[in-house]
Parts: C-alpha cells; sequence; structure tokens
C-alpha cells in the first residue's frame, strides 16, 4: 500500500509525517538562508544550525501568512524534508496531503495546484491540499466524539464490573490508554515503533457518498461541479436565510452531516489526549489559529467554513518575537540579530496577564522575591550552546552589577537577560496591536465579531465551541484571557468555553494525519494522470468536497 504523508506547511515550520501517527516525525524551519561569505544555500534545519555556530546568516522565509511567496526556496525545503535524512520517501509510492491556509486567493491555489503537479513529477504519486483551518475543525470534532465514545465505553465496564462485584466476582478494571473502538479495543503500547498505523481502520457512512462520487467519471463530475457549486453556496446562504429555523436543541439539527470516525479515527484521537474534549455540541466550532505569521479565525457549522464571517489578523509570533528583539537591544543587549534566541526567550518566559495592572505594578521593583522577573542565559556557543530560563540569582546579579560599574568582565559568568514586564507586555500586543500602533482587532475582540458575524440563532454554539490551534496559543494564560474577555462580551444566556488542546501547534497536523490514514482519502487524491489530463479543475472537484 502506497504511504501516504502530511506536510503542515506553516510560516515557522514545516511539520511532517506519516498519515496515522500521532505526532510529525519531522519539523524544519520552513526557510533558506545564506551564510556571509559563502556561495552556498543551507535549508530549513542547517539554519537553524548555522545560527547556532554564530554564522552571520540572511534568512529567506518563502511562505508568509498562508500564501507561499517563492517557490524555489519552498522546493528546497520540501525536498530536503522528502530526501534521505529525513521522510526518505519513495516518490513511486507516496501520496501527499498538504495543508492549505484560508483566504487563499483561486488563481494562488490554482497556481500553487500547478506547481506543484510540474514538480512532483519525480517526487510524488498523488497529492491532495486541505485547509489547515477545516483540518483543525475535523480533527476537534472526531476527537470529541472518540473522547464521548471512550467515555460511555468506560463507564459501561465501569457499571459491569460493579454489578460483577455486587455478584461476589470482583473484575479489576483496566487503566492506562486504551486504543481501539467497539470490538477492537486493545492497550496502546508507548514502545510500538508502528504506532497506530499496526491497527486496522474502519470508517463510519459518510465514507460511503464520496466513495460514490470518487467512482463517477471526471467527465461526469466536471458536469456536475457547476451544479455542485451552486448547491454548496445555496447551503451556505440557507445558514443565513433559514437561521430562524434552526432549533438549538434539536439533536438532529446539533448532529448533522460530517464524517463519524470509526475505530481507527478513535485510535488517533485518543492517542492524541481527546482535543475535542472539551467541545459541547456536535460540528459546530469556531477555530481560532495563531501561529508565526497570522491569526485567522473560521467558523464551523455542520462541517462547512462559514467563510462569510471568517476573520484574520495579522499578529503571529513572529512580530511577537521581532517586538521583543526592539525592546530587549533598547534596554538591555543588542538583539537585533538573534532572531532565533529572541524566539527562545518568548517562548519559555512570555505569558498573558490577567491582570495587567497588578503585573505591572509587581514587575517594578526587581528586588528578590519578585514573583514575575526572571533570567534568560543566552548561549556563547562555547559552554551555553543553548539558551535556558531560570529564577533569578540575585547574588550573582548584585556582583554583575558592581564588576559592570567597575568596568570589569567576567569571562566566566554567562550573559543573562532579565526579563521583568517584557513577559506579559509583549504578548498582550497579541490582545491589543494597537499598543504598537496596528489598526488590527485584539484577539477577543475578533473572535467576538467573527461569532457575531454569525447567523443569531448559532452564536450560542459558537461561543461554547471556540476551538484554540496555533503554536501562539500554548502562551500560558491565553485561553484563561480569552475566555475572561468572551464572557463579558457574551450574552449572559450564553455558555462560553474555550478549548485549549495539548500541543495546539500540532492539531492541524494531527487532523490531516487523522484524514490521510482514513479509507476514504484515496477517493480524494489527484494521481499525476488525472491532473495531465484534466487539469486545474480535477482539483477543484476533489479537494472542495471534503
Ligand atoms: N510555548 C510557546 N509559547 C509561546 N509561543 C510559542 C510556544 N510554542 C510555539 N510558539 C510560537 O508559535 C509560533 C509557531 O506556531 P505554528 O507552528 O502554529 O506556526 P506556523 O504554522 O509555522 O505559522 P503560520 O500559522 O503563520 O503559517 C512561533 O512564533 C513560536 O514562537
Amino acid at each position: 500500500m502506497s504511504k501516504t504523508l502530511v506536510f503542515d506547511n506553516g510560516a515557522g515550520g514545516l511539520k511532517a509525517g506519516t498519515a496515522g501517527q500521532l505526532r510529525p516525525s519531522h519539523t524544519m524551519p520552513n526557510c533558506t538562508g545564506r551564510i556571509k561569505g559563502q556561495a552556498q544555500m543551507v535549508v530549513g534545519d542547517e539554519t537553524a544550525h548555522a545560527a547556532r555556530d554564530s554564522a552571520p546568516i540572511s534568512i529567506l522565509r518563502p511562505f508568509d501568512r498562508g500564501y507561499i511567496t517563492n517557490w524555489e526556496p519552498e522546493f528546497e525545503v520540501w525536498r530536503r524534508m522528502l530526501g534521505r535524512n529525513f521522510l526518505n520517501a519513495d516518490p513511486r509510492d507516496s501520496r501527499l496531503l498538504a495543508t492549505e491556509a484560508p483566504f487563499g486567493p483561486l488563481v494562488l491555489q490554482e497556481a500553487a495546484n500547478e506547481v506543484l503537479e510540474e514538480e512532483r513529477e519525480s517526487i510524488l504519486k498523488a497529492q491532495m491540499k486541505k485547509r489547515r483551518a477545516e483540518l483543525n475543525a475535523h480533527y476537534a470534532r472526531e476527537a470529541r466524539e472518540a473522547a464521548a465514545k471512550a467515555r460511555a465505553e468506560e463507564e459501561a465496564a465501569r457499571a459491569a464490573a460493579a454489578a460483577k462485584a455486587a455478584h461476589g466476582r470482583g473484575t479489576r478494571l483496566s487503566t492506562g490508554v486504551l486504543v481501539g473502538g467497539g470490538n477492537t479495543r486493545q492497550r496502546y503500547d508507548p514502545t510500538d515503533p508502528e504506532g497506530v498505523m499496526g491497527l486496522a481502520h474502519s470508517k463510519g457512512s459518510s465514507g460511503s457518498s464520496s466513495a460514490a462520487a470518487a467512482s463517477k467519471s471526471p467527465e461526469e463530475e466536471r458536469e456536475e461541479d457547476e451544479k455542485e457549486e451552486d448547491d454548496e453556496e445555496m447551503e451556505e446562504e440557507e445558514v443565513w436565510e433559514k437561521e430562524e429555523d434552526v432549533q438549538l436543541d434539536d439533536p438532529a439539527a446539533a448532529e448533522g452531516g460530517g464524517g463519524g470516525g470509526g475505530a481507527g479515527a478513535a485510535d488517533l484521537l485518543l492517542l492524541g489526549g481527546g482535543a475535542g474534549k472539551g467541545l459541547a455540541m456536535s460540528d459546530v466550532c469556531i477555530v481560532v489559529d495563531s501561529g508565526f505569521s497570522f491569526t485567522h479565525i473560521l467558523p464551523f457549522y455542520q462541517g462547512r467554513a462559514l467563510h462569510k464571517s471568517a476573520l484574520r489578523v495579522n499578529v503571529g509570533g513572529k512580530l511577537l518575537t521581532n517586538y521583543l528583539k526592539e525592546v530587549v537591544s533598547y534596554r538591555q543587549w543588542n538583539m537585533m540579530d538573534e532572531f532565533e534566541v529572541m524566539q527562545d526567550v518568548k517562548d519559555s518566559l512570555s505569558y498573558v496577564s490577567l491582570d495587567l495592572d497588578a503585573d505591572l505594578r509587581a514587575a517594578r521593583n526587581v528586588r528578590p522575591g519578585n514573583p514575575i522577573v526572571r533570567e534568560f542565559v543566552l548561549p556563547d556557543r562555547k559552554t551555553v550552546m543553548k539558551g535556558f530560563a531560570r529564577e533569578v540569582d540575585w547574588d550573582a546579579r548584585v556582583k554583575r552589577r558592581q564588576q559592570e560599574e567597575l568596568g570589569v568582565e567576567d569571562e566566566q559568568q554567562p550573559q543573562v537577560l532579565t526579563m521583568g514586564n517584557e513577559r506579559f507586555h509583549i504578548p498582550e500586543v497579541l490582545f491589543n496591536p494597537s499598543n504598537i500602533g496596528l489598526r488590527q482587532m485584539g484577539l477577543s475582540e475578533a473572535v467576538a465579531t467573527c461569532i457575531e458575524r454569525c447567523p443569531a440563532a448559532l452564536r450560542p454554539q459558537f461561543y461554547a465551541n471556540v476551538l484554540l490551534t496555533g503554536g501562539n496559543c500554548a502562551i500560558p494564560n491565553l485561553r484563561e484571557r480569552l475566555y475572561r474577555d468572551l464572557r463579558a462580551s457574551a450574552p449572559i444566556h450564553c455558555e462560553v468555553n474555550v478549548i485549549l488542546p495539548e500541543e495546539p501547534m500540532l492539531h492541524a497536523w494531527r487532523g490531516g494525519s487523522l484524514f490521510g490514514a482514513s479509507p476514504e482519502f484515496g477517493s480524494f487524491a489527484v494521481s499525476k494522470q488525472e491532473y495531465d489530463e484534466f487539469g486545474h479543475h480535477i482539483c477543484k472537484i476533489r479537494y472542495a468536497d471534503w
């Protein structure tokens, strides 16, 4: 059977691995670079190595805010990922599922498909592109269903055990992570190198309609395409027009269409920690994806994206790191050429404040006992290869100050950055971009606005199902702050629920992994032969259908 590779192509990093696995096997910076004075280009992970060796390097990022802006370097990164040192993919026996950001103009999507098709002649057997937000929503939905199923099964097992115990025949309940649904339950063995790949996968009823669609000839598909597109548009319109018809308590409306994950899907989801554990209602969620270059907010109803309500905020991790670089360079050391180091500082020490005034007051006095101030030991690339955060060493700090006053340099002491109000002042930009003069909505305002742009009858469901994904959502307290702000702006009768899955950065990749491993995936992929025969049209039909 051919192998399905999953690429989550982000502006910060390319996450790649095989479908069906719990996590990507490789992640590399999505960039190329040139070391000063050298003709050779360094690619992906090599740029990080060069930066670690203090080589003066100029970085080129070919992917920004969801768009590939420069194909050549992007393919260099992809080729390296597919090559011997990483995925070691056999071109004759591999299929590719790649993520795509929302809001991509059609012409760019077409160009991307075309370039991918031309390039992959020697690379991959079949390809498929899927919007990242859809994969996020898909994973959350399936995860929630799997978690609910597992809970129900565990409760049933517990009830059975209790009944047995009542009859004097005690049964020891199993603990640990259970994988597999229905009759195929088995214990997950973390040492199994095959992970979940070894398990058989089955799919629910939703796969049958797509399989039927796949059995149609491309000519038939083309004939039906316009009709389907009209139908889709009408469906989205209907959500608005018939909003008063939606009964929020109606289980049929709540359950909707969407894919029902079978046993195989549950395996990955249970291993993933049940990302959708907290989702209150079926098939309705609002995906907030905040990554390296931007943040987008996209609502889903019955598995369909409501594009009219979607919002994008051009604030991401890169902007925060650049801002931190400037602040630190102004206040302490010149760190303007140290993006990677400053990203480490931000990732390890920043947090979102839940009480700005109190935190500002507390951070003001840098003295022992200060709860906010921390130190970051900078890498000197001789003794300290990678920087790290630590509690303030007050004695060393006093000694350092005295030496600085005397103009003495102690070679033995590592250089440290002191992080005080920077720790919460920088992430605050996500919630208040106007702090640095950006005319953009803050995160909470954008989520609330997005929900308010949805049909009134659906809003309570969206408030109850806000799903956070992307690396920025790992900033401590971000979830709590968003909850607090939404709670304040949501109507009083609405339940507010903000869900933060484990490792939010990998959430979209896991959606891809789940989908790539499902039996229906084959019917959505486009082969080289099909593309040559029908062109971009076939991609439009196949990719839009899921
Ligand atoms: N623990 C953490 N705390 C704070 N920020 C983090 C943490 N982990 C990752 N990040 C930030 O998340 C960002 C990367 O997130 P992610 O991988 O979701 O982005 P991407 O998919 O590469 O980019 P994009 O979504 O813009 O295409 C980086 O800016 C990184 O600094």
